[in-house]
């Protein structure tokens, strides 16, 4: 397999003296979605992000950034998470033997990505405050104490996941939306500028429109002002005040995209819809997406026959308790073959 590094070596700011580290990110499947499609009269795919190593779209950010880090003689990485990051740094950390410092907000992170961070062995702290709060120290942090933050704040992390455009772009071509979801605004701003990479170099002739969804009780871009408490089941984008809000709002302007906020029982059903009738289970923050394809086909906002691709940021297994509020536990039955058998014949 080639690693991210070197395959897209051309269009990454590595020199010689980058070390090409790897734990096997990126080269994602770019699913068709017909099922969906159909319901919704568009050619529709799924980005699926949640196949990541440490199982999301992270990875491909976080890879430059640690090779960075490593090339710049490092003593040690640092980020404020809502789960994702942390679970990211701390792998990429591990691999290059680097120290490793994770900010959480305390209760808000969901324990599959908590256990991630905890297992590939960073140091995990929890603040009693919001993940804007975390963000905002974890900043001071790594300037009082030389170390990298790795947050979209440091460009390699960007950069990096321009990947993702260049991918879905080598494999079909400038699609006519991509759809993300919208936390901290690094991800819409990084595949903005890797459509526009590609743009300049020849590679693709036209830049999709970016529509980025967020949560409506996280919506600062939809509405124009930080929330000051931020909430959603959609944990990975519960944030007030994005770090990267001008420069996704000037990718949004100059692809004619928009932003748009949908409500959390509209997220939660649209991850059920597209585990049920697709067969992927991503986060609720990935289904945002699918949710806001939904609330623009209600209100006469999506074009027939246009080329879409969702990207389906994280892996539904990070977060399994939120199925509880969807699904009823399993039915239980004596061990019994008849018993067993009347309850599969009644379904
Ligand atoms: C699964 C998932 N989806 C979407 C986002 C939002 O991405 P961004 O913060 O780059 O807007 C995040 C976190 O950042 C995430 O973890
Ligand atoms: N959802 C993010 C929030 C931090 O975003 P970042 O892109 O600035 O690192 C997470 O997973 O922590």
């Amino acid at each position: 397999m080639v690693r991210l590094l070197e395959r897209y070596v051309k269009y990454f700011p590595v020199t010689s003296g980058t070390p090409i580290i790897s734990i096997g990110e990126g080269n994602t499947p770019l699913v068709r979605l017909d099922n969906l499609g159909v319901k919704l009269g568009i050619e529709l795919y799924g980005k699926c992000e949640g196949l990541n190593p440490t199982g999301s779209f992270k990875d491909r950010g976080m890879v430059l950034a640690v090779a960075k880090a490593l090339e710049a003689g490092s003593k040690g990485i640092i980020c404020a998470s809502t789960g994702n990051t942390s679970a990211s740094a701390a792998a990429y950390a591990a691999k290059a033997k680097l120290k490793c410092h994770v900010v959480l907000p305390a209760g808000k992170v969901a324990k599959g990505k908590l256990a991630q961070a905890l297992m590939y062995g960073a140091n995990v702290l929890a603040v009693r405050g919001n993940f804007d709060v975390a963000l905002d120290m974890t900043r001071r942090l790594a300037s009082d104490l030389g170390l990298n933050i790795v947050n979209s704040v440091n460009p390699y992390r960007l950069w990096g996941q321009r990947s993702g455009a260049w991918e879905v772009s080598d494999e079909i071509g400038s699609p006519d939306w991509c759809v993300l979801p919208v936390g901290n605004a690094g991800n819409i701003t990084a595949y903005w500028a890797g459509f526009v990479q590609y743009k300049k170099a020849g590679l693709i002739d036209a830049i999709p429109k970016m529509i980025g969804v967020q949560a409506q009780g996280a919506a600062p871009l939809v509405t124009g002002k930080p929330f000051q408490n931020p909430e959603t089941v959609a944990t990975a984008i519960c944030i007030g005040n994005p770090v990267n809000a001008k420069k996704a709002m000037a990718a949004v302007k100059s692809s004619n995209g928009m932003f748009l906020a949908v409500s959390d029982e509209e997220i939660l059903q649209a991850q059920r819809d597209l585990a049920s009738s697709e067969g992927i289970f991503a986060e609720p923050a990935s289904c945002a997406t699918l949710a806001g394809l939904y609330k623009l086909k209600r209100n006469g906002d999506l074009p027939k026959g246009i080329r879409v691709v969702m990207i389906l940021t994280g892996n539904g297994l990070k977060d399994p308790m939120i199925v509880d509020y969807m699904v009823s536990p399993p039915k239980e039955v004596e061990a019994d073959f008849d018993d067993l058998k009347e309850a599969i014949m009644s379904c």
